[in-house]
């Protein structure tokens, strides 16, 4: 049957102007606002909600140990997603010391199950930490140490609601494949970073890790019967990316 939903090749794509471009221009609407947002409003989205305690302490940690935890605004976006979704069971690639477990934690179901795989066993202790202060039951943390590309594959096939990506981006490419293969019908991938420190949408960067994630991107936009994809600007860029059923 063919999906009226399938994205196809617009015949004629909107003309979107840059953002910093002048409206008063000759061919721009004058009154029309501009379309992007200025650095005020991206912080003010940023700080919009405020955050637990222990979210404060988790980033203090995580200073302290040369981690780097996800923005406020990606922790405020991984509990609506978790949220949105009922998430039950969520894996996690890169627990550092539990800012994102604890954002992931807030949207879950009440016994939601997540499973949060990171190389260093150093921060995951200090997550561990960080979710029993915050009270979150031991039966709902399975915290796993090893690298991401030897535990996933032992994951269970269309197990999980939401897999949540914030690795080494290097193997940003494997790791959606496993999520593909991780997540049920309709769950959710959350990728982190996937705008690269401004990097990924400069066209004259080919660093290795702006290539591999370019090359993520445009895998999981082309894959129309799997993904329902969105590139989000917020923190350091997230996509998002709901699974078809197969
Ligand atoms: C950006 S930090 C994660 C921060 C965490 N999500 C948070 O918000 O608190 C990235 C983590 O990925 C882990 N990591 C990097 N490469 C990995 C790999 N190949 N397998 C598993 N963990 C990895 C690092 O040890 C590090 O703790």
């Amino acid at each position: 049957m063919h999906d009226i939903f399938a994205p196809t090749a617009p015949s004629n794509p909107p003309v979107i102007e840059p953002a910093d471009a002048d409206p008063t221009e000759a061919g721009a609407d004058a009154g029309t606002p501009r379309p992007g947002l200025d650095e005020a409003s991206w912080a003010y989205a940023e700080t919009y909600r405020r955050e637990r305690p222990e979210a404060g302490r988790a980033r203090q940690a995580a200073e302290e140990m040369g981690n780097v935890p996800i923005s406020r605004g990606v922790a405020t976006t991984l509990t609506f997603l978790a949220r949105a979704a009922h998430a039950r069971s969520v894996v996690e690639v890169g627990s550092g010391t539990g800012v994102s477990g604890l954002a992931l934690f807030a949207g879950m179901v009440p016994e939601g199950v997540l499973t949060s795989i990171d190389a260093d066993s150093e921060v995951q202790r200090v997550a561990r930490a960080v979710f029993r202060e915050a009270g979150v039951p031991t039966n709902r943390i399975r915290l796993i140490a090893g690298d991401a590309l030897t535990v996933m594959p032992k994951l269970s096939d269309a197990a999980y609601d939401l897999v949540f990506i914030d690795a080494d981006m290097l193997d940003c490419g494997e790791y959606i494949e496993q999520a593909q293969r991780l997540l049920r019908a309709d769950g959710v991938l959350v990728v982190n970073n996937a705008l690269w420190h401004n990097l990924v949408a400069d066209p004259a960067n080919e660093d290795d890790e702006t290539i591999v994630i370019r090359e993520a991107l445009e895998a999981v936009e082309s894959l129309d019967d799997v993904w329902v994809p969105a590139l989000l600007p917020v923190g350091n860029g997230l996509l998002v990316a709901s699974r078809r059923a197969s």
